[in-house]
């Protein structure tokens, strides 16, 4: 069983597998088919979403205290409605913090325990300090330790009882050759996470707000009963045996002392949990646990959301801070709704996603398109005659398609349907196998991209998009790892330096690789993603970091100081990436670009949190580079000039 916000932030946050790390050096090519940055202007406000729902507004009395005075809680009055959900009562515009709440329970998950804080959830700027006595959970300092210890307390000998029940398990196993399931090493984040809110509900009360908040919030319980076999059903049946086994609980008897009368009452927390629960990230949208906020749980759905959630980690006091950011213009009386799902999944995928975890279908303008609408671009392919106009993808149950802009009928469908499947497959499996074979997935994305390209799939299509950002982390991932590699035993021995060449050579090139699978994912990201969607930021920011990594000389000259310098320093239309100045000026228009994205999609206040500082200080970087090149540019021509005379 993977960790609970795997499972949970792998549809959210698939988008976040690749991330240049911070000490790597790192623009974006204005490729023909990038989309224009556009914001929603005030005029174009309007919510079909909500034009037509009636709703009244709730007293929420003594709860959700965190909730601002510019939201409030209104219900819908359809049955069939999506319950309660927030509303702005003011005008906002993108980048404005709508929301800025501690979660009420947080969990690292396993593989983050040793190298972010289990208080603060930063990654500490010294070594993190281990919990002596668990050895489980790490703190940047005494501080980070002591503001958790109303947590960590029981927690703390919860832990200790997994573990040695773990080395009992082991010794009883190999002695009577048990065949069962091992245990983790330690519970996942989703089971420690309901640990705490047991813990904690212990101590305020059940008439405690706190206790009073967890309780309110949306349960699924009698759709999960309905169908056992579900995979939420088993994920719950899961999480209730883990959690029982931590709690050190022998029977469901002793449930009450958690305000629990019977089984049942922890199958309704566990609904609640699922249903409500997020994925706490880094500010690079990395997801390094899972987290609860009753108040941020209010927040509806919406595949084409008008805001979003994330931890930009932009003050240090408080952390982590969960904040709700508005992507578009949200004007009075509208509704403020987020994505729980990765939204750049074609519409059957998203719905699907949606019912399993969530139990509604969604009808937002997104899922439930008018029939005049354009083709998005999630499902979309070129135009046969390649007028420039797109087609939608043909379906099994749809084959008929024709481009929207010359009417062209797309021919050999069945071909593009071969494709598609074949994609989808290596989709699946290139990202199962990502971790444990990170080579094997490389081959598959490698081997698959070119095939939809060639079938036509424009870069943001499904499953061209998900293949691509998945190449461009594999590729990232071995720029980092993989060591230059040795001469075989029956290649020729070379000399040091035509050895340090040629593994300059190979490095550059595989870097030149990264940037062009980069600029492809974040072209599509572009296509169907609002201007300032964080996940647009992070991709964007990536590529700037991979062009800025470098500046070889222009490819078609001879190195500075060696020979004649292009004074232009343009290289030819054909080659992309560019080299020497050249690349270094896109590095540093896609910088200043992701700046301007990141301040929406990260919080205006706090200039992008954590990531638009990174980017602010590339940007500075790239300045005086670009200073020193162009000095160097102007003394090659003035000695040219000299010569000449
Ligand atoms: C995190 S809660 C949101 C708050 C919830 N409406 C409430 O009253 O507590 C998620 C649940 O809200 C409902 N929901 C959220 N977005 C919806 C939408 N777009 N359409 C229908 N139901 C929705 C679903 O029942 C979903 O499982």
């Amino acid at each position: 069983m993977s960790e609970f916000s795997k499972l949970k932030a792998a549809r959210k946050l698939r988008e976040t597998k690749s991330y240049v790390g911070s000490t790597s050096h790192g623009s974006v090519a204005s490729s023909s088919s990038d989309v224009v940055p556009t914001t929603d202007s005030p005029a174009n406000i309007s919510n079909a979403e909500t034009s037509q729902a009636v709703t009244t507004v709730i007293e929420t009395g003594d709860l959700y205290r965190s909730l601002n005075s510019a939201l409030e809680v209104r219900v819908s009055n359809d049955e069939k409605g999506r319950g309660r959900g927030v509303f702005s009562k003011f005008l906002r515009k993108p980048g404005d913090v709508l929301l800025s709440v501690k979660p009420n329970v947080a969990a690292l998950s396993i593989q983050h325990l040793e190298d972010y804080c289990s208080s603060c959830f930063g990654p500490g700027s010294e070594p993190l300090k281990r919990c002596t006595i668990c050895k489980v959970v790490f703190y940047c300092d005494s501080k980070c330790q002591s503001v958790d210890w109303t947590f960590h307390k029981q927690e703390c000998v919860a832990l200790q009882r997994w573990v040695s029940n773990l080395s009992a398990a082991a010794e009883s196993s190999s002695s009577l050759l048990d065949s069962s399931a091992p245990l983790p090493r330690v519970p996942n984040d989703g089971v420690r996470c309901l640990a705490r809110i047991l813990w904690r509900r212990q101590k305020m009360g059940d008439a405690s707000v706190w206790a009073r908040e967890i309780d309110a919030m949306q349960s699924h319980r009698t759709s999960l009963a309905k169908d056992p076999n579900a995979r939420d059903s088993q994920l719950h049946t899961f999480l209730a045996h883990s959690l029982v086994r931590y709690l050190g609980l022998s029977s469901p008897e002793e449930l009450a002392a958690f305000g629990m009368q019977n089984t049942a009452d922890l199958v309704d927390l566990i609904s609640r949990f699922t249903t409500n629960t997020f994925a706490i990230t880094s500010p690079t949208l990395t997801p390094l646990g899972a987290c609860v906020s009753p108040s941020v749980a209010l927040i509806n759905h919406s595949c084409d959301p008008n805001a979003v959630i994330v931890f930009p980690r932009s003050a240090k006091e408080g952390e982590p801070l969960m904040q709700v950011v508005a992507l578009k213009y949200i004007g009075p009386d509208e509704e403020i709704l987020t994505a729980y799902i990765d939204t750049t999944l074609p519409t059957g995928l998203r719905q699907q996603a949606l019912k399993e975890t969530y139990h509604f279908v969604c009808e937002c303008p997104l899922c439930s398109p008018p029939p005049t609408s354009p083709v998005d671009w999630r499902e979309a392919m070129w135009c046969p005659k390649k007028c420039g106009g797109v087609c939608r993808v043909p379906t099994e149950g749809n084959s008929l398609t024709r481009c929207e802009k010359c009417k062209a009928p797309l021919k050999d469908t069945d071909a593009v349907l071969d494709a598609l499947r074949v994609g989808q497959e290596g989709l699946e499996k290139a990202e199962k196998v990502q971790f444990s074979d990170p080579a094997k997935a490389l081959q598959l994305t490698t081997n698959l991209i070119p095939i939809l390209i060639s079938t036509g799939l424009v870069p943001a299509s499904h499953p061209l998009l998900g293949l691509s950002r998945l190449h461009t982390s594999l590729l990232i991932a071995n720029l980092s790892s993989s060591p230059p590699s040795a001469a075989s035993a029956d290649e020729e021995i070379q000399s040091p330096q035509v050895q340090a060449e040629a593994a300059q050579t190979r490095a550059q090139e595989d870097l030149d690789e990264a940037v062009r699978a980069a600029t492809r994912s974040s072209t599509g990201l572009c296509q169907i993603l609002v201007y300032g969607h964080p996940v647009r930021g992070v991709a964007l920011a990536e590529l700037g970091k991979l062009l800025s990594v470098d500046e070889p000389a222009p490819k078609h000259v001879v190195r500075a100081g060696q020979d004649t310098l292009s004074a232009s320093g343009i290289p030819p239309a054909a080659v992309y990436p560019p080299s020497g100045p050249a690349r270094l000026k896109l590095a540093y228009d896609t910088l200043v670009r992701t700046r301007g994205e990141v301040m929406v999609g990260f919080g205006a206040v706090s200039e992008g949190g954590e990531l638009g500082t990174l980017v602010r200080t590339a940007i500075v970087d790239l300045e005086k580079e670009l200073g020193a090149w162009n000095t160097g540019l102007r003394n090659v021509r003035e000695v040219e000039m000299k010569g000449g005379r």
